[in-house]
């Protein structure tokens, strides 16, 4: 078999200038969620509800009880997708048997009729996995950009799904899809008592010390607070400083837990001191823990001051992939330079990562 070729990365921005002017990129939302959380509920919700916005929705059919299920599949290069349904309040809603790449590559055939993408995983799906392939593509990455990433969490099972062991120690879907969420839904509340949710509540918090936390029944949510996340673009950057700096570093609440840890380390770096820091943690997984562990890291956020540049810069990470990007905002004169990482894993120790952190970005490299 012939190598893939290797995919030409693409900035991750919500907006691009060309020649003819800026092109206004779609946003895409993904929604994730175990088996039967209330992916589809929630997305019937938007469907339905009159909120004069254009959305399109792409629905999983893996699950039971698709409420739109349609015969009408077309094999489109190994992908099966339905027909693009219009619906009476503006929405469009097409639903897939697969990871819905090619359903918005059709989709965009239909510009202008639209403003916004939502795209359900199936329950098993690795969110990381599908946001990697708009940020890897750089045809889909023209066209449209990951605003964020909404799991959906059972209220009455998501503890038992959480702590769900897998063979060879590898992490469960559940934990991975809310390690990477920017905005998490624990839903059908009503199936618990205030006791149960609070250990829902705390078990989510422990893993993903970053992420907003909603809690409801039937799916029910302010769509503002859905959409429009900007999780992955520097539009984010002075609420991203803002949000950073009320994280803190959590305590693992389950046996061999994802963690979320936070530092800051005041000064300039060097630009390439800071790709070989993330690179040895996210490539090479040559940074350990005290029992030798690997750390894990599953999700990477962060504003750093790099050297000779005047503004502030993003660093998105998601699983392997890494980006860094200068955001529209300044250093101030007598403001203090700093560097402020946000890290959700496994094995993660802090003062680890803190020392290797400080001693990659401290070493002299390079002529610069
Ligand atoms: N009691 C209760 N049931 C709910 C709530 N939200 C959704 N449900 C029900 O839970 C079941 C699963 O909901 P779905 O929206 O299909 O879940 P899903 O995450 O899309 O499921 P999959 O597609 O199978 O992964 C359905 O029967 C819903 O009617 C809720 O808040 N409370």
């Amino acid at each position: 078999m012939e190598d893939e070729p290797c995919p030409e990365l693409v900035p991750i921005g919500g907006a691009e200038q060309s020649d003819a002017g800026p092109v206004r990129k779609i946003p895409v939302t993904i929604i994730t969620g175990y088996l039967g959380a209330g992916k589809t509920t929630l997305l019937n919700y938007i469907l339905t509800e009159q909120h004069n916005k254009r959305i399109a929705v792409i629905l999983n059919e893996f699950g039971e009880g698709s409420a739109l299920e349609k015969s009408l599949a077309i094999s489109q290069g190994g992908e099966l997708y339905e027909e693009w349904l219009e619906l009476r309040n503006g929405c469009l809603c097409c639903s897939v048997k697969d990871n819905g790449v090619k359903a918005i590559e059709n989709l965009m055939q239909r510009r202008g009729k639209f403003d916004y993408i939502l795209l359900e995983t199936t329950g098993l799906a690795d969110p990381g996995a599908v946001a990697s392939m708009f940020w890897v593509d750089s045809e889909l990455g023209s066209d449209i950009y990951l605003d964020g990433i909404v799991s959906v969490v059972d209220a009455k099972h998501g503890l038992q799904h959480l702590t769900e062991e897998k063979p060879e120690g590898l992490i469960n879907e559940a934990s991975r899809q809310v390690a990477l969420a920017d905005l998490i839904i624990i839903n059908k509340t009503d199936l618990v008592s205030e006791e149960e949710l609070n250990k829902v509540r705390t078990s989510v918090r422990s893993i993903n010390g970053f992420v907003k936390i909603l809690e409801t029944q039937r799916s029910r949510v302010d769509l503002s607070n859905v959409l429009d996340l900007h999780a992955f673009d520097s539009l984010s950057g002075v609420s991203l400083q803002k949000k950073l700096e009320h994280v803190k570093t959590t305590q693992a609440h389950l046996d061999k837990a994802i963690i979320t840890v936070t530092f800051d380390i005041p000064g300039n770096i060097k630009e390439e001191n800071l790709n070989l820091f993330i690179q040895n943690l996210l490539w090479e997984k040559n940074v350990k823990d005290k029992t030798g562990c690997t750390m894990d890291v599953i999700r990477l956020k962060g504003l750093v001051s790099i050297q000779g540049k005047s503004h502030q810069v993003i660093v998105q990470g998601v699983h392997e992939l890494y980006d860094l990007e200068e955001t529209s905002v300044a250093w101030k004169e007598d403001e203090k330079r700093t560097n402020r990482l946000v890290l959700i894993g496994r094995n993660l120790d802090k003062e680890i990562i803190k020392e290797v952190f400080i001693a990659t970005v401290r070493e002299e490299r390079g002529n610069s």
